[in-house]
């Protein structure tokens, strides 16, 4: 796990041997305590290289390990020791040095960096901070206001950056690790005692106090009630008015508060479950690692409307010439300086060249004729869609893989139009489609594994998570967020109000709460679907209550809202009332208070007062119960693919995992019998009642997450 070589006579060059990213394995760290302790022991080597194979010097810990105790050699102790050690040690650094893989390198006397490289302590992000000595040994290398930086956002920098801010000591375009060997030679004559960074006196900035409360206050604005930004910071402060010893202590002891919490076990999970999501498989055995998706190189995109013109730049921004057709002049004109605009915005923020010579505009679509997938992005509206895929088929070549970005209309039905079914497949962006994460790439029962592997590579190129998912209304996101968004106006009827909720939720983690992001949204979009599915508009039946529909309960008043110009943000006032329309301050308004107290009269609802622990009960544990639902209709293959979608297009915390680890997290037994007791009071709502998969898992005896797939390979796979 570790290589030993002699070189130039003179030189202990130590290789860490872990592949993928020379993860700190309690093998490796076993490794190069040993090595260490030979190339320090040995007469004839005066000088260390530490490197890593495969051109990464380190990725961190070994994070997989954190599920158990940690044994095996300490990393604290051994980087003291490389540190105090009579002989200098260089850390010649390509790819990436992370983590405990950076505090490696902040032990080492001299740092020589690949101009490649990229540097950082992301434990923050997996719950954690960095403790073998990274909060006590980077301040004192490059300041605290820096390293406060550094250490609570994750952020990693470039090896340029890394120069600047003095946290390596040169780099290179040649190989780090020649280059720190014949750094290594003339460094054999120079004094270690400025090198060892623990011994450095600390630069303190005269209002430490003020910069402390003014980094806590920023850190707890972003990361409401998010504990490991805070103990770095805790553990900072340690850095900045202790000595070394006692800073590794305090150190030490906020590393063991947050070691076992639940929210590094859920980042850790996220972490991970983001990997296993890319990692895709059809029922035909068709996946990730066996099928070659196609090179594209030039796509069309159908539609500029929002949707439409962000698909436009995520696809021109990463080098691939698009086509976007519009019907109309005037539409089209918009798009173009909309199009336009956004993409030198965003080449501008990234200080490249904006590759607006790969854009083309035009009102035919014979125009497409020859591009390698067209990506249609028109009005969500089955028959103009249809039209527009029998179109497509002859115009395009019979090559062209056709996908929709339709947010939950049945893209089987798209397929069955054209004159090549396999060739189609759904790419569901999120809005704004530039800028969010998240893809859900939908397989149709006659998608081809190229049509999917396709898409699924193509999002990963432009920087997406992508999840491959089966064809149901609403896929896996928006046929879940349904359920929740029905119980929030429920619950509404009952009693509560928009900022309770909306309070809730926020306090549980959520950016924003449900009703402020509808306003966000606008309350026009669920209108429109809505009317097209019959819950309401001229084709609801006569026979229904206004607050039922199709047999269930239903909640009219998001649809009374639009009735009267509601429409969220965008008209100044939804859920809440705004300074103008555009305006983003959102301010409870006393009219949503009278039309609640009117509804509740007229259908003689006596308001109750709802706890926060009902308004979470009811709206997340309804969302994992229909999250079983999709694994059980074999819609989502794994519970890690409904946690990424959900982690990356709806905002839920990170540090709860999302909707199934966090059912996982309170107790599979506890979300059962709630959900019962929920049914029981809400006979009218299915949703609320249990599904077979959580009541066959808490019958198995509620297995850990990673474990569940095994009780629902049973089922069918739609994907
Ligand atoms: C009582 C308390 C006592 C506690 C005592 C604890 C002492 C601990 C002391 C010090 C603290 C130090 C902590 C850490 O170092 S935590 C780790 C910090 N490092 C990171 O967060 C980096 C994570 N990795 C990445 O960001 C990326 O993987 C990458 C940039 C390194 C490479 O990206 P890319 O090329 O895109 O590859 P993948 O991400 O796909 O990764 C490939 C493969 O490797 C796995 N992997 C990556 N990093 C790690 C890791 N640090 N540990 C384990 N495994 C890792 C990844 O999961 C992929 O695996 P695959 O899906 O199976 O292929």
């Amino acid at each position: 796990m570790a290589r030993y070589e002699l070189v130039k006579g003179s030189l202990a060059l130590i290789t860490l041997t872990n592949p993928p990213v020379n993860a700190l394995s309690s093998a490796v760290r076993y490794g190069i305590t040993e090595k260490i302790k030979r190339a320090l022991g040995d007469p004839k080597v005066k000088a260390v290289v530490i490197c890593g194979e495969n051109e990464r010097f380190c990725g961190g810990a070994d994070i997989r390990e954190f599920a158990a105790p940690m044994r095996g050699h300490s990393l604290v102790m051994l980087f003291d020791d490389i540190e105090a050690g009579e002989k200098p040690v260089i850390a010649a650094i390509e790819g990436v040095a992370l983590g405990g893989g950076f505090e490696l390198a902040l032990a080492c006397h001299y740092r020589i960096a690949h101009s490649k490289a990229r540097l950082g302590l992301p434990e923050v992000t997996l719950g954690l901070l960095p403790a073998a000595g990274g909060t006590q040994r980077l301040p004192r290398l490059i300041g605290i206001p820096a390293a406060l930086e550094l250490i609570t956002t994750g952020h990693h920098v470039s090896a340029q950056e890394a120069l600047k801010l003095g946290m390596v000591d040169q780099i290179t375009d040649e190989n780090a690790c020649k280059m720190a060997v014949e750094f290594a030679l003339r460094a054999v004559a120079k004094p270690l005692s400025s090198r060892r960074i623990s011994t450095l006196t600390m630069p303190c900035p005269p209002n430490l106090d003020a910069l402390f409360e003014a980094v806590t206050m920023q850190v707890q604005k972003k990361a409401r009630g998010v504990m490991a930004p805070l103990a770095c910071i805790q553990a900072v402060r340690a850095a900045a008015t202790l000595p070394y010893s006692k800073g590794m202590k305090r150190e030490s002891e906020l590393m063991a508060s947050l070691f076992s919490s639940s929210q590094a076990r859920a980042l850790q999970y996220c972490f991970f479950a983001q990997r296993t999501a890319g990692k895709w498989t059809l029922p035909s055995g068709a996946q990730w690692s066996n099928i070659k998706p196609r090179d594209i190189r030039r796509a069309a995109v159908i539609g500029l409307g929002t949707m439409g013109r962000g698909i436009a730049v995520s696809l021109a921004r990463v080098g691939i010439s698009v086509i976007a057709v519009e019907t109309e002049k005037k539409l089209l004109e918009t798009g173009r300086q909309m199009v336009i605009g956004m993409l030198e915005r965003d080449a501008k923020r990234r200080g490249v060249t904006a590759s607006l010579y790969l854009l083309q505009f035009t009102l035919s679509l014979q125009d497409v004729k020859d591009v390698d997938i067209v990506i249609e992005a028109v009005f969500e509206d089955m028959s103009l869609k249809k039209r527009l895929f029998r179109d497509l088929s002859k115009v395009c070549r019979p090559s062209t893989l056709l996908y929709t970005n339709t947010s939950g209309l049945d893209v089987d039905a798209l397929a069955g139009v054209t004159d090549r079914p396999h060739m189609v497949a759904g790419m569901h962006f999120f809005s704004p489609a530039h800028v969010m994460k998240l893809l859900e790439v939908i397989c149709g029962p006659r998608s081809s594994s190229e049509t999917i592997a396709t898409a699924m590579s193509l999002g990963k190129r432009m920087g997406k998570v992508c999840v491959a998912v089966g064809n149901c209304p609403g896929f896996v996101g928006n046929r879940m967020v349904k359920t929740y968004t029905d119980q929030a106006n429920f619950l509404l009827e009952e009693g509560a109000t928009p900022e309770q909720v909306d309070g809730a939720l926020e306090e549980f983690g959520f950016a924003m709460g449900v009703f402020r992001m509808s306003d966000l949204a606008g309350l026009d979009v669920g209108w429109r679907i809505r009317k097209e599915s019959g819950l309401t508009g001229p084709d609801v039946d006569p026979k229904d209550p206004p607050h039922r529909r199709q047999g269930h309960r239903y909640s009219p008043i998001p649809d009374m809202l639009c009735e009267q110009g509601r429409m969220g943000q965008k008209t100044g006032c939804g859920w809440y009332v705004y300074e103008k329309p555009g305006g983003t301050e959102a301010k409870p308004d006393p009219l949503i208070q009278k039309l609640l107290e009117g509804y509740r009269v007229r259908y003689s609802i006596q308001p109750r007062k709802i706890s926060s622990q009902e308004l979470i009960e009811r709206c997340l544990y309804v969302l994992a119960n229909e999250g079983f639902r999709v694994l059980e209709d074999g819609i989502a293959v794994q519970p890690e693919d409904i946690d990424v979608i959900y982690l990356f297009g709806y905002g839920f915390p990170r540090h709860r995992g999302g909707p199934m680890f966090y059912a996982n997290m309170v107790g599979l037994g506890r979300v059962l019998d709630r959900l019962e007791h929920y049914h029981h009071a809400h006979p009218d709502v299915p949703h609320l009642k249990p599904s077979q998969l959580l009541k066959k898992l808490v019958a198995c005896g509620s297995p850990p997450i990673q474990k569940w797939k095994e009780h629902i390979k049973t089922m069918h796979s739609h994907l």
